[in-house]
């Protein structure tokens, strides 16, 4: 396993070993020992996974309040994702700053995304799967989001957001204004 950090604290991109032969190829592609060593001494509750048919859909930006706040270990099973984080911690020298990675099922490449950050992708091909561990359970009163094409936070997306394919819920997310009281 590699990782990089980001300019932002927390957010951490990882490239699991991909070893290779003729049949195909094998990957640890989560160990919690070396997770807990490397990016962050956390441990994971739950397991997700998402389908998503259309090339540029978005999903997010979401994140849950407190007391279930959930850090989140994206990879993409199928297809690829443009994969987002954006920094909600109160106080944080970089409130509102996003980082982002290209997430492949070819390359298995992993974001961390850690608890204080709202997290959205955008799928760039068809029947792309998503599958992300969490740090905490769902929790449908805590659940939560902000407006992915939000000027303030400026996420550089790498569709056509016009043509974007959205939930009613994401259509309607407020701003990230919304978070400062
Ligand atoms: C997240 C979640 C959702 N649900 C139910 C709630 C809805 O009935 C249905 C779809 O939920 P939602 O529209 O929030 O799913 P996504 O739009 O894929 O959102 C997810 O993807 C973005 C990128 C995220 O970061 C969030 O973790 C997560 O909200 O699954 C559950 O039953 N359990 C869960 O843990």
């Amino acid at each position: 396993m590699q990782f990089e950090r980001f300019d932002i604290e927390g957010p951490a991109l990882i490239r699991p070993k991909m070893i290779g032969d003729e049949r195909g190829f094998f990957m640890e592609a989560f160990k919690d020992a070396w997770f807990r060593e490397n990016v962050e001494d956390v441990s994971f509750v739950q397991d997700n996974q998402s389908l998503s048919r259309q090339v540029g859909t978005i999903r997010g930006l979401h994140y849950q309040t407190a007391p279930f706040g959930q850090g989140k270990l994206v990879r993409c099973l199928k297809g690829s994702i443009f994969d987002v984080a954006v920094d909600i911690r109160r106080g944080s020298a970089t409130f509102g700053k996003w980082v982002g990675a290209t997430l492949t099922a070819e390359k298995g490449e992993q974001l961390w995304v850690p608890d204080g950050f709202a997290h959205a992708f955008c799928t760039l091909e068809p029947d792309t799967e998503v599958f992300y561990k969490v740090t905490n359970p769902y929790s449908k009163p805590n659940d939560a989001g902000l407006a992915f094409d939000d000027p303030d936070i400026g996420i550089i997306w790498p569709i056509d957001i016009a043509m974007a394919v959205l939930s009613d819920k994401d259509r309607l997310q407020p701003p990230l204004s919304s978070l400062i009281s």
